[in-house]
């Protein structure tokens, strides 16, 4: 019989003996316990410290917004002063010097290109967060610098660096398109958006409120703000109280928040309400762009459709027009009204959709690109996840056409071909000849 014999296996019925091999016995066991429980005690530890230190998508404290916070930028001295200068230097009559915030990022890249073009002093800011591939954002920083548009690498929440950066320049505008976008991340890190979107926001007006002149500010919202609103197509006036996910919810409470800062300090503040905007250079996290590269790699693509088969559809908006919106609505910004944070009078306070007019399947978007890319799709047709996620988006631009003079002019099969052929040649190797 083995001595493991003699341990009952019900707790608290085992008789001890008072043999001095037994005692003996049973201080080596539990010395060795001990030994075993303090080893296990610190393996658990280090576990924890690993996990802790290495695991910010399961740890709520040490996700990406508040380790983005804690990131230290490098900024200042007299030859970093004399870069953000030139790049914001007015270089046509009349022009604007405009701040560009999420200048790295897809819409920033091409509106600072486009308003450099035509003689617009710009300097960017972005703080390269990791949301999608930063290797894009960084290729994307490279095109704007060979044509003179120099960004600060800070976040918006920095008011130290956007107090600087305004007492170097003289912005007389702001683009405000730096954001945490997506609908669906929203419910993995709710913070990030409220990092960016509502605390970044309400710095970046603090700073501009307190400016001297103030400058006039445009900012992107976006088509999610309508939310549960079925009344199609969406127009300024319809209901948006009822955001279907946090994304929304942000861009809405930046909405109300911009009407609170043009009201008590004389901002002029611009939103515009952008349609799911695709194109070169695009979010590797939308759609058209991941679907683009799993039809290349011969992957499924997940189609979600709506309850009873419903069709999930978009109005996409090709970025070229979003562009157009964008620059007409700083050219028809009128001048903020405050000087050294005090309102002197009414200012301009818009909001405006900026979409195609034309919504299109997401079933659509697939067989268009299955026919560019000259591949034959698994198609995957999944129950739309109650991830934030609308049925359909429809734009009425009405007011940006009689007030911006915008009119989309891109349909998708057009606009997705320039975008097919800038991925082709900027991951076939060829990134820089993509431009
Ligand atoms: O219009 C807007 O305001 C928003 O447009 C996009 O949001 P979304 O329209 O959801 O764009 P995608 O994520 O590219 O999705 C496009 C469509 O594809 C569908 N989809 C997405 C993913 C997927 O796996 N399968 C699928 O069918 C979605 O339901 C949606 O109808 C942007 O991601 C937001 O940042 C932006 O603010």
């Amino acid at each position: 019989m083995s001595h493991l014999d003699d341990i009952p296996s019900t707790p608290g019925k085992f008789k001890m003996e008072k043999s001095p091999f037994i005692h003996s016995r049973m201080r080596w066991h539990w010395q060795s316990s001990l030994a075993k429980l303090t080893f296990w005690s610190i393996v658990f530890f280090c576990l924890i410290l690993i996990f802790f230190f290495r695991s910010p998508s399961s740890n709520p404290l040490l996700q990406d917004p508040y380790r983005r916070s804690l990131r230290t930028y490098n900024w200042g001295g007299p030859a970093w002063e004399k870069r953000v200068r030139s790049s914001a230097r007015v270089r046509s009559r009349n022009g604007f010097s405009v701040l560009v915030t999420g200048a790295a990022g897809f819409v920033g890249t091409h509106v600072s290109s486009a308003l450099k073009k035509r003689g617009d002093g710009v300097l960017g800011l972005d703080n390269f967060n990791d949301y999608y591939d930063p290797s894009l954002k960084r290729a994307r920083q490279e095109l704007l610098e060979r044509s003179g548009v120099f960004i600060v690498e800070g976040d918006i929440n920095d008011s130290a660096l956007l107090m600087k950066l305004f007492e170097v320049v003289a912005f007389t505008h702001v683009m405000h398109l730096a954001a945490q976008a997506g609908v669906r991340y929203a419910m993995e890190n709710p913070g990030s958006y409220v990092h960016s979107n509502i605390a970044g926001f309400v710095n970046l007006l603090e700073v501009c409120k307190s400016a001297n002149p103030q400058p006039a500010i445009v900012w992107a919202s976006s088509s999610s703000v309508y939310g549960l609103n079925n009344k199609v197509p969406f127009s300024e006036k319809d209901r948006t109280d009822q955001p279907a996910s946090l994304y929304a919810a942000t861009k809405k409470a930046g909405e109300e928040i911009a009407h609170t800062y043009n009201h008590i300090y004389g901002l002029s503040l611009t939103g515009l309400r952008f349609f799911t905007v695709y194109g070169p250079w695009g979010r590797p996290d939308m759609a058209y762009f991941f679907f683009t590269r799993d039809i290349l790699k011969r992957k499924p693509i997940p189609i979600f459709e709506a309850a009873n088969h419903g069709t999930v559809a978009r109005d996409f908006t090709y970025i070229d027009d979003i562009v157009k919106g964008c620059l007409a609505a700083l050219d028809t910004a009128e001048k903020s009204t405050g000087t050294g944070g005090k309102k002197k009078g009414p200012a301009q306070l818009r909001v405006y959709n900026l979409g195609n007019t034309s919504p299109v399947p997401v079933s659509t978007l697939v067989s268009i690109l299955e026919r560019l890319l000259k591949v034959k799709v698994k198609r995957n047709i999944m129950k739309l996840p109650r991830n934030g996620d609308v049925q359909f988006t429809h734009a009425n631009v009405s007011l940006a056409q009689r007030e911006l003079g915008y009119k989309p002019t891109t349909d998708l099969q057009t606009g997705l071909k320039k975008f097919v052929k800038w991925y082709t040649s900027f991951y076939s190797g060829g990134k820089k000849a993509a431009g």
